[in-house]
């Protein structure tokens, strides 16, 4: 028999589908947030420019839980700060709170124009145990084409890791070597403990090479080679919430709780140091994590 519906219930119909479609793409455009695939202001623009589009209808509460490091707790502290009802959507902000929202936007997530020609030289950082080491395994394993530098450190080997591969396991005799005899292009005491430093002279050769090259280095390093090369790109390794930090470090198994106290303390310092990198990556999943890094290696070598 055929379907004889009413227009009523045509129009039920439509409007679940339209419902369903709009909440798949507001879910789009988190996800686009969080993994930097948009900036922020730019879906601040977006939804300025009409109210009635998908960035317009989300509510400010999603719009910056769906920031990287951010938490419902932080996301009430700005909210408060930036004096902005938090039942408000971004279509329908006043043009006070468009500004005071923009300005911080721009303090948090500075929006870096490109600073002319890029160096082959990429830093990849980020707090203990947000996975830079598994990234940058990944790459060792699928993009060849990187060279990956292997860091000197006066800290003992984890379980599994080989002398030469992970990194240059030296004393501290073998250390003050390598400073005095210039053949380290930074180096820093990390988590207030080991030393760890970049041998020059297998970067020097691999650029002259035209390779591009990865450093998978702290803040404090990543500091000095920004001040030697001006051109590095910077990349900071998130982790998806602070508690996945927490658990990913507790889940390797590799320091005791009162190691694991003091690398934690480093991390806040190093999350909160994040603006002064070029680009942000959420390691979320290794492999687009990965080639999120690889994407931005491309980018440097033109
Ligand atoms: N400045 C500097 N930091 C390094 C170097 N190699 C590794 N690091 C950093 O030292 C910190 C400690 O590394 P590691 O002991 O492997 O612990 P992890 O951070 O938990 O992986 C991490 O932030 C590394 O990025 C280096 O050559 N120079
Ligand atoms: N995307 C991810 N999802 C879940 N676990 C991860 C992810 N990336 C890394 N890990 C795990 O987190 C722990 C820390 O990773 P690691 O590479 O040692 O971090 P880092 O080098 O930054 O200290 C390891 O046990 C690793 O297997």
């Amino acid at each position: 028999m055929a379907e004889n519906r009413s227009v009523p219930e045509v129009d039920r119909a439509a409007a679940a589908r339209r419902a369903v479609e709009r909440r798949r793409a507001r879910a789009a455009l988190k996800r686009d947030l969080t993994m930097r695939v948009v900036t922020p202001q730019k879906v601040l623009e977006r939804a300025t420019a009409d109210a009635d589009s998908v960035e317009g209808s989300m509510r400010i509460t999603d719009f910056l839980l769906a920031l990287p490091a951010i938490g419902a707790g932080k996301r009430d502290r700005i909210l408060a700060e930036l004096q902005i009802s938090p039942v408000k959507r971004l279509g329908g902000l006043g043009v006070r709170q468009r500004g005071v929202l923009r300005g911080w936007l721009d303090s948090r997530f500075p929006v870096l124009e490109p600073r002319g020609a890029r160096s082959r030289l990429l830093v990849l950082a980020g707090p203990t145990a947000v996975g830079k080491g598994t990234v940058a395994a990944y790459i060792r394993e699928h993009n060849p084409e990187i060279h990956l530098s292997v860091s000197a450190t006066t800290r003992a080997p984890r379980p599994g890791e080989i002398d030469g591969v992970h990194y240059y396991f030296v004393d501290d005799a073998e250390f003050d070597r390598l400073i005095a005899d210039g053949e380290l292009l930074e180096y820093a005491v990390v988590h207030n403990k080991s030393r760890y430093g970049t041998p020059r002279a297998p970067i020097d050769a691999a650029l002259a090479a035209g390779k591009t090259v990865l450093l998978e280095i702290d803040l404090q390093g990543a500091r000095q080679v920004r001040r030697a090369e001006p051109a590095a790109t910077l990349i900071f390794l998130l982790p998806p919430t602070w508690d996945e930090l927490v658990q990913r470090l507790v889940g390797r198994g590799t320091e005791n709780a009162e190691e694991r106290t003091r690398r934690l303390k480093t991390a806040k310092v190093e999350l909160a140091a994040q603006n002064e990198f070029d680009h942000l990556i959420v390691n979320e999943d290794v492999a687009t994590a990965a080639a999120e890094v690889v994407e931005l290696s491309l980018g440097s070598a033109r």
